[in-house]
């Protein structure tokens, strides 16, 4: 796909997708429940496939979570808890994302589940269910994903016993724990957290009904366009919150050393241009709590020519691609570079940035796609395989193409 910005500021309204983290969470609680109405689920797969294979899931033996980490890593914990017997598979990088961690607590649960092909992945065989009347203690390292402590943590209450997590390691996206507890609020059931100790006492869900935000994920290419667009660009998002569940919210802060101002208006953010200011020194950002934001900003300091240092990006390996090769192989053609300091530390950094024809790869991954789609402001380029976006946002190029962008399919 061939993309291009014919010049002058960019402005107006885009529209955002809802957060598939808070809709997966939502859709998980609520089958536990038994009720309640679910607003604004977005048209994103991973938000379709979690509802549709829930609804599939009492009548088959197979389901495919397809390249949802959210989906497999949450129906697993799902589908053993609740007994269910059948296979649960993936795509093929589906099939590389660890899931050893959340197994083997599961089993000590009290679920049996068995590896069909590599031990430590899917697919799985799930076996039913005998539960233990005493609390379900575990141990459980934090430092690989935390959809294995949220997955657990939305079960806790199912068990007869209760559930007591403790976290051992360092713990990666921490945010998004603490979504997974204030949604489980929602639905009526208390998280008590105590240091690196989480604990469920048995309960039941109560049906509620849940309004999901728009997603902030999703709002980091907007930051990203309104930093690379001409100056006098802005920007407004509706449906983002000032008091949100999601970490990735985080961008706003991050984005103002990029020269971008956010305005939270009462349902919506407005994000303008600033003259950027002089860098002193090279900043370093940590994306631990935020791994999800970490190619927007390596590919927005580049394009600035404002290098930075970024850490925390352990868990970019073991996404729908290996984020850090892929954003290696592809900043290299517009003369970037993500240079591997040592000691957990990359410098995202210009050898003579521009913009030229070049085709992006993107990996089988959405975010490689719109990370990189912002820099046709500062010459056309070429998107390999566009579509891979309907995992989060399926309407990203259509909102791209309403705020002007030159968009022609092929080649
Ligand atoms: O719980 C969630 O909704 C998510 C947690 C994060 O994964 P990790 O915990 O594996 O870092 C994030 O990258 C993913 O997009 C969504
Ligand atoms: C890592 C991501 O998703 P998941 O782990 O849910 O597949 C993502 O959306 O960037």
């Amino acid at each position: 796909m061939h993309l291009s910005w014919p010049g002058g500021p960019l402005s107006g309204t885009a529209q955002l997708p809802a957060s598939k983290s808070e809709a997966n969470r939502a859709l998980i609680l609520q089958a536990l429940a038994g009720g309640g109405t679910i607003d604004n689920l977005s048209d994103a797969n991973d938000t379709q496939l979690m509802q549709r294979l829930l609804k599939e899931a009492p009548h088959t033996d197979v389901l495919d979570a397809e390249d949802a980490g959210t989906v497999m890593r949450f129906l697993t914990a799902y589908l053993a808890v609740t007994g269910w017997k059948g296979r649960l598979t993936g795509t093929a990088r589906a099939q590389e994302r660890p899931i050893a961690v959340l197994v083997d607590a599961l089993r000590k649960a009290g679920a049996s589940i068995t590896y069909l092909k590599a031990e430590g992945y899917p697919p799985l065989e799930f076996g039913g269910f005998s539960a233990s009347a005493s609390p379900t203690e575990l141990s459980v390292r934090g430092d690989i994903s935390s959809q294995y402590i949220s997955a657990l943590l939305m079960l806790g209450p199912m068990l007869p016993g209760g559930l007591r997590l403790t976290l051992t390691g360092q713990v990666g996206s921490l945010p998004y724990i603490y979504m997974t507890v204030a949604l489980m609020r929602h639905f009526c059931t208390a998280v008590l957290y105590e240091n690196r100790t989480l604990e469920v006492l048995p309960d039941r869900y109560r049906p509620a009904d849940y309004t999901v935000e728009a997603d902030w994920s999703a709002a980091s290419y907007w930051y990203s366009l309104v930093a690379l667009a001409p100056a006098g660009s802005e920007i407004t998002l509706p449906g983002l919150r000032r008091w949100s569940f999601q970490g990735d919210q985080a961008i706003a802060k991050i984005m103002a050393q990029f020269g971008v101002e956010t305005t939270f208006l009462p349902d919506a953010v407005h994000l303008k241009q600033q003259p950027l200011s002089l860098q002193a020194e090279i900043q370093t950002i940590d994306f631990t709590d935020c791994p999800d934001l970490a190619q927007t900003v390596a590919v927005v300091a580049v394009a600035l020519k404002r290098p930075v240092d970024l850490t925390g990006l352990e868990s970019l390996r073991i996404k729908e691609t290996d984020r850090i090769a892929a954003l290696q192989t592809e900043l290299a053609k517009f003369g970037g570079d993500l240079r591997d300091l040592g000691d957990g530390r990359f410098r995202a950094e210009s050898n003579g940035f521009s913009v030229a024809n070049q085709s992006v790869a993107t990996y089988h991954d959405h975010r490689m796609a719109m990370a990189f789609a912002p820099l046709a402001l500062r010459g056309p380029l070429h998107i390999e395989a566009p579509t891979v976006v309907r995992k989060s946002y399926p309407q990203f190029w259509n909102e791209l193409a309403k705020a002007g962008f030159i968009i022609s399919e092929g080649g």
